[in-house]
């Protein structure tokens, strides 16, 4: 078992930010954590990795509690950029880290060149950008090749090149056995990273799958509607229709291209054709859609 967290509760004073967490991984996979700011992504990974306490519930990971020290070798958790300093180096935190993990600083080199960061690897933090300070942040949660990895908004700040980058970096690590926790916002890089989404509402997780979310559905506008409803009805082909007098139709449940040799064969033409890939982006409307839409 990677993860297991059962009936997680936490509390700030009176409020109730987590109001009873499941999570069970038994094996390695990308699971993307997104909700709304102040939902408590944050609180629930601080509590995962032991950082905060939590008021009910149990969290184990790698078959052992949260708690035990032998963890500390084995999982990493990439927290925002306040956790460096401004005065050392890029390399100085790289080398604290082989320090306390017991790793050969020849990690260091092979870590930055793979993040691509060797150019300011010996320059002081205190005067990198956001995105730089997100590169090092990588490499120093990846140094010890950690079994699970737990990042909270690791994407803040990069431009497209270096987004992609990391994309690659995290599929690589999860090849290798490492299970990811990511919390993001940047929801069209979820969709490239996973179809595993764990949407947080109200203090309590939604697990979704967006492997049937991502389905291609298209919508047709034809010359005569009743009429090619009724054909489609007589060869029991699943549709929607809508108001403005739209066919709807999954991919999955029936080809486009039957549709389309259907209707013509039988003197209806096909005034437009409009695809579309529901993914993470829909789902969180659908979720959240009022404070989606402030
Ligand atoms: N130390 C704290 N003391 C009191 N309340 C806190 C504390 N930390 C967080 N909170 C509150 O708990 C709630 C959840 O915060 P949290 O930072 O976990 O959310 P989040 O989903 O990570 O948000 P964001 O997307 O903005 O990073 C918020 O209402 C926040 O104000």
């Amino acid at each position: 078992m990677i993860v297991q967290v059962k009936s997680l509760k936490k509390r700030y004073k009176k409020d109730w930010v987590l109001k009873g967490i499941d999570i069970t991984i038994e094996e390695p996979q990308i699971i993307a954590l997104v909700g709304p700011n102040g939902s408590g992504k944050t609180t629930l990974l601080n509590c995962m990795t032991n950082l905060l306490s939590f008021n009910e519930g149990s969290v184990e990971i790698l078959g052992k509690a949260n708690t035990a020290p032998s963890l500390f070798y084995e999982i990493s958790y990439l927290q925002d950029n306040r956790i460096l300093y401004g005065n050392l180096t890029a390399y100085d935190h790289l080398k604290f880290i082989c320090r306390v993990q017991k790793l050969p600083f020849s990690r260091i080199q092979e870590v930055a060149e793979r993040v691509g960061m060797t150019s300011y690897l010996k320059r002081r933090v205190r005067n990198f950008s956001l995105g730089m300070k997100q590169h090092l942040l990588l490499a120093m949660v990846i140094l010890n090749k950690p079994k699970l990895l737990l990042m909270d908004e690791p994407l803040n700040g990069l431009d497209p090149t270096s987004a992609i980058n990391m994309r690659n970096i995290l599929l690589e690590l999860y090849k290798e056995g490492t299970t990811i926790i990511i919390s993001s916002h940047n929801l069209d890089e979820i969709d490239r990273l996973t179809n595993t989404i764990y949407f947080m509402k109200d203090g309590a997780l939604l697990k979704e799958s967006l492997k049937e979310l991502t389905v291609i559905h298209y919508e047709l506008t034809v010359s005569d509607t009743e009429k090619a409803k009724g054909i489609l009805e007589e060869e029991g082909l699943p549709f929607t229709s809508n108001d403005q007098g739209q066919l709807g139709f999954k991919e999955t449940d029936v080809p486009l291209q039957t549709i389309i040799g259907l209707l013509y064969g039988n003197g209806i033409e096909i005034n437009h054709i409009d695809n579309q890939k529901a993914g993470a982006e829909k789902r969180y409307r659908e979720l959240f859609e009022e404070r989606a839409t402030v």
